[in-house]
């Protein structure tokens, strides 16, 4: 199976990429830079010249659910361009209401090989402007009720929905989103869970 690894920041899968090389036979990695378009952009450019049995969106993400813990992975089954849309006065209008364009991807099934048993799965959103004020936050659980935020999720799902490709989200959690409280963040436990998740994945893949 022809696996392409992307991830946001080379932080983010580092150790994974300083792993040995046998350990990642039939794997390519890809990161794209923070954010959607960045996303988009070098997903886009590198499906022209290669393809790929799957797409595996990996890194660290924001819970609105306090029941998870820092650090846990979790498995993205859906994810939303949740800002794609139109205010009309203090409502939003999505971009399928306005008629414009789908925002809702789904994920591929979750499979049975055991590294994905035990998973939380979680519905998530993709964001340019990280929540951060409780009436935003409020605002999109109302509206959404999603349980994690990225910037590169939903972006990755589209890509492979064009492309024809089926696609995978795992992220591990490094914050609550709440007000903007960056000495809360456990980045470091949230990528050390994830590579070892990651460097799990692969060995079951190459069994
Ligand atoms: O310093 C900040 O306020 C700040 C805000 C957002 C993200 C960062 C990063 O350094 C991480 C970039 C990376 O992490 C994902 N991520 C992590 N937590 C969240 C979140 O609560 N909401 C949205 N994205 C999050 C994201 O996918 C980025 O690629 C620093």
């Amino acid at each position: 199976m022809k696996v392409l690894i992307i991830a946001a920041t080379e932080g983010e899968i580092l150790p994974f990429i300083q792993s040995p090389d046998e350990q990642r036979s039939g794997i390519d990695v890809l990161v794209t830079g923070v954010g959607m378009v960045a996303t988009a952009f070098a997903l886009g450019q590198k499906l022209v010249t290669a393809n790929y049995d799957l797409l595996l969106n990996v890194g660290i993400a924001g819970s609105f659910d306090r029941a998870i813990a820092l650090g846990e992975v979790v498995y993205v089954y859906q994810d939303t361009l949740a800002e794609l849309g139109a205010e009309d006065g203090e409502q939003f209008m999505d971009s399928v209401a306005l008629g414009l364009a789908k925002h809702t991807f789904q994920g591929a099934l979750i499979p049975s090989y055991p590294v994905f048993q035990g998973l939380r799965q979680c519905c998530g959103i993709t964001v340019n402007t990280v929540h951060g004020h409780e009436r935003t936050i409020d605002g999109i659980i109302q509206r959404l009720n999603p349980t994690v935020e990225s910037m590169e999720g939903a972006a990755v799902f589209y890509a492979a929905h064009q492309a024809g490709l089926p696609a995978m989200q795992i992220r591990a959690i490094s914050n609550y989103v709440e007000r903007r409280n960056k000495a809360s963040w456990q980045i470091p436990l949230a990528i050390e869970n994830l590579n070892r998740w990651l460097t799990a994945f692969v060995h079951s893949i190459n069994r």
